[in-house]
C-alpha cells in the first residue's frame, strides 16, 4: 500500500452513500458503500433510495438514512483497515438541489457530538423537516411558472442563474416549502444542500454551499457571484422576508477549494481520523463527476447513474432554457455545461425487465439486453428502404424535455415522421425496444450538446464531435450502452470507460480534497488542472471501450436528427393540449 497522506471522498447519491480513499499519487486505497435499499431494507421505507407520494408528485428521501449511513460507511472503510489516521483531507459530492432544513438546535448539537453514542442518536432531533425533497421532485411546478417569469422569461432566468426554473432546483423547492409547509420554513434556522448537509456533518458545524452546487438552486446570479435579490424576494414571499432567508442560506465563499476547518472530534475519537484532517467544501455529484480526470474542453462525460446526465467543461457561458450551466468547481472562469435526464437507468431496468429471459441473465442481470442492443441494427434497420425507429421512454416525467410520464414510438421513412401503431404491419418487438432507447438518450444528448462541439484541433477532416466520450456511473459497465453510445455521438479518440467508473462521483471528491489540501498558494497556487493533469495516468484509470466514431454510423444519426426533435415537439404539443 503507498504511503499517506490520503484523501477521502464521498458521493451520497440517490441509492447508496460511497466513500473511496486516494493516495497523494491518486491509487486508490481503500472502497466501501451503504446501499440505502439493500442495507437498510425496509427501515425507511424507500424503493430505489427514495420515498414517494404521487398525489403531490413529491420525491424525498428521509435525512435519518443519510445519517445513519455515514456511521455506517465509515465503519466498513475501518474494517477493512483503511489508515483512517493518514487521512489528510475530506471532500465529496452529494445528489445535486436536495434540501435539509435545520432547527435552531442543529448548530450546537453538531460542535457538541459525543463519540459514544451514533450519529443518529444525537441528531434526531436537529431538522425542521425530516426529510430531504430528492432530485426526483416534481412537485413544484407552481413555483417554476412563478421563477421562469419573475424576471422576464425562462432565458434570463437562465442568463442570471445558467438555469430555467426546473421542479428539482432549490429556489423552487423552499419557494414550495414555505407555502405548502409553513411552520417547517419558520422553524428552519439554516438550509443545507445534500453535499453541504454531509460537509457539515464532517465538519462539526452547518458548512456553506460550494460554489458549484449553489448554481443548481435557481437562486444565485452567476455573474455576479452573489444572491440574486428578486429571486431571494420571490421565495422569501416580499423583500421583508429576504433577510431572513439569506441567514438560512448564509454566506457563500468563492474559491472552490476553501478549507472549511478540520474534522469534528466525533471522527477523530470513534474512527481515528487525524485532528488535524481538514475538510474543503463538498461539491454536487456532477460537478464532482467532471473532477475525476483532467477533463479538457471537447472531452464529454456521460454518466449513467440512477439519472443519465451529459456534462462537459467549457469557458463559454450560452445559457440556454433547455439546459444547464452551473459553475465550474474548481476553475473560475470555466462553467460545467449539463443536461440531466430522469429517465436514465430506472427506464432502462424497465425495457430489460419486459425482455424474454435468457439463460445467461442468470449471472449478469443485463445479458439479454445486450444481446438485443447489440444484434439490432442501427434504429432497428434491418435493409434499405425499412423506415427508423424513433421512441421516448419516460416511466417517469422527464426534464429533457418537461414532459409526463410516457412511452411513444414514431417511425421516419426520411420524409416523414409517423406515429406507430400495434396494428401496423411493421414490428416492433422488445428487442428493438432496447436498442431504440439507448439510441434515444444518446441522440437527445447529440442533439442539445452540437453547438457546444466543433471541429476537433488537428483533424478538421472530421464533423464537429466530442473528442473523448468518457462513460462513468453504474451503468458505464456495460458494454453494449457503449457501443451504442460511440455510434451515436462519435467520439473522434474514442469511447472511455472509468475504472472506479460507479464510484466517479466519490473519485472526483477525493481529487478535490487533495487539490485543496496541496495546492499551495501565493505564486506557487497550482490550479486543479495543473495538480491532477502532472499526476493523472491514462494507464488503469480509464479503459478505452468503443472507438467512437464512425463515419457511416455518425451520419446516419446525424439525419435522424431533425426527425427525433420533431418527435419530442409532436409529443410536448400533444401533452400539452
Ligand atoms: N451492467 C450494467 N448495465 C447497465 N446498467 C447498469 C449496470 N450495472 C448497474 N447499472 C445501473 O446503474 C444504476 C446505478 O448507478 P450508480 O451510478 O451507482 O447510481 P447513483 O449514483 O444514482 O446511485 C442502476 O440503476 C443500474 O440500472
Ligand atoms: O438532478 C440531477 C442533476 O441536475 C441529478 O443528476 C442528481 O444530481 C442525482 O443524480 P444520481 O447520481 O443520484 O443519479
Amino acid at each position: 500500500m503507498s504511503s499517506g497522506p490520503f484523501y477521502l471522498g464521498f458521493d451520497l447519491s440517490t441509492q447508496q452513500l460511497k466513500a473511496i480513499v486516494i493516495s497523494s499519487n491518486l491509487a486508490v486505497i481503500s472502497e466501501a458503500k451503504v446501499d440505502f435499499d439493500a442495507d437498510f431494507r425496509t427501515k425507511y421505507g424507500t424503493k430505489k433510495g427514495v420515498r414517494i407520494n404521487e398525489d403531490e408528485g413529491e420525491v424525498y428521501q428521509p435525512i435519518a438514512m443519510w445519517v445513519e449511513a455515514v456511521d455506517l460507511v465509515l465503519a466498513r472503510l475501518h474494517e477493512k483497515g483503511c489508515p483512517m489516521g493518514q487521512i489528510k483531507g475530506v471532500s465529496g459530492s452529494g445528489q445535486q438541489h436536495s434540501s435539509v432544513y435545520w432547527n435552531s438546535d442543529a448548530e450546537t448539537a453538531l460542535k457538541s457530538l459525543n463519540p459514544r453514542h451514533t450519529l443518529l442518536e444525537q441528531l434526531g432531533g436537529v431538522f425542521a423537516y425530516e426529510f430531504a425533497p430528492n432530485w426526483q421532485d416534481h412537485s413544484t411546478q407552481n413555483e417554476c411558472d412563478d421563477f421562469d417569469v419573475h424576471l422576464g422569461n425562462p432565458q434570463k432566468l437562465a442568463d442570471v442563474s445558467g438555469s430555467a426554473a426546473h421542479h428539482r432546483f432549490t429556489g423552487t423547492q423552499i419557494l414550495r416549502m414555505r407555502r405548502r409547509r409553513p411552520q417547517v420554513y419558520e422553524a428552519t434556522a439554516r438550509i443545507s444542500l445534500c453535499s453541504s448537509f454531509l460537509a457539515s456533518v464532517f465538519l462539526g458545524s452547518i458548512a456553506p454551499f460550494d460554489i458549484s452546487d449553489v448554481t443548481g438552486m435557481n437562486l444565485w446570479d452567476i455573474s455576479a457571484e452573489t444572491w440574486n435579490e428578486k429571486l431571494l424576494g420571490l421565495t422569501a414571499g416580499g423583500k421583508e422576508g429576504i433577510p431572513a432567508l439569506r441567514k438560512k442560506l448564509g454566506e457563500v465563499p468563492t474559491d472552490g477549494g476553501v478549507i472549511l476547518g478540520t474534522v469534528s472530534p466525533y471522527f477523530t475519537q470513534r474512527f481515528g481520523f487525524s485532528e488535524d484532517c481538514r475538510i474543503t467544501a463538498f461539491t454536487g455529484d456532477n460537478p464532482a463527476t467532471i473532477l475525476c480526470l483532467p477533463l479538457r474542453p471537447l472531452d464529454a462525460i456521460v454518466s449513467l447513474g440512477t439519472s443519465s446526465t451529459f456534462l462537459m467543461n467549457t469557458p463559454n457561458y450560452k445559457p440556454d432554457p433547455s439546459y444547464h450551466f452551473m459553475n465550474h468547481p474548481t476553475t473560475k472562469g470555466h462553467y460545467m455545461f449539463m443536461l440531466c435526464y430522469k429517465n436514465g437507468g430506472l427506464a432502462r431496468e424497465k425495457v430489460r425487465d419486459a425482455l424474454p429471459k435468457l439463460a445467461a441473465d442468470e449471472k449478469d442481470l443485463w445479458a439479454s439486453f445486450n444481446k438485443s442492443v447489440l444484434e439490432t441494427p442501427p434504429l432497428d434497420v434491418h435493409k434499405d428502404g425499412d423506415p427508423a425507429k424513433l421512441g421516448l421512454y419516460f416511466p417517469l416525467p422527464e426534464i429533457v424535455p418537461n414532459v409526463q410520464a410516457g412511452t411513444w414510438r414514431y417511425t421516419h421513412n426520411g420524409s416523414s415522421l409517423t406515429e406507430y401503431s400495434a396494428s401496423s404491419k411493421l414490428g416492433w418487438t422488445s428487442q428493438a425496444d432496447a436498442r431504440i432507447i439507448v439510441e434515444s438518450q444518446a441522440l437527445s444528448m447529440r442533439l442539445r450538446s452540437q453547438n457546444l462541439v466543433s471541429a476537433i484541433p488537428g483533424q478538421p477532416e472530421l464533423p464537429a464531435q466530442p473528442r473523448r466520450i468518457y462513460l462513468v456511473g453504474g451503468g458505464s459497465l456495460n458494454p453494449a450502452i457503449a457501443r451504442a453510445f460511440g455510434d451515436v455521438l462519435g467520439g473522434a479518440e474514442g469511447v472511455y470507460r472509468l475504472d472506479v467508473g460507479g464510484n466517479a462521483c466519490a473519485l472526483g471528491g477525493a481529487y478535490k480534497a487533495l487539490w485543496a489540501c496541496e495546492r499551495g498558494d501565493g505564486d506557487r497556487l497550482q490550479s486543479f488542472d495543473e495538480l491532477i493533469g502532472a499526476r493523472w495516468k491514462e494507464e488503469g484509470n480509464v479503459q478505452k471501450v468503443d472507438d467512437g466514431y464512425r463515419e457511416r454510423e455518425y451520419k446516419r444519426y446525424g439525419d435522424v436528427l431533425d426527425a427525433f426533435e420533431e418527435m419530442e415537439s409532436r409529443v410536448l404539443s400533444v401533452a400539452k393540449n
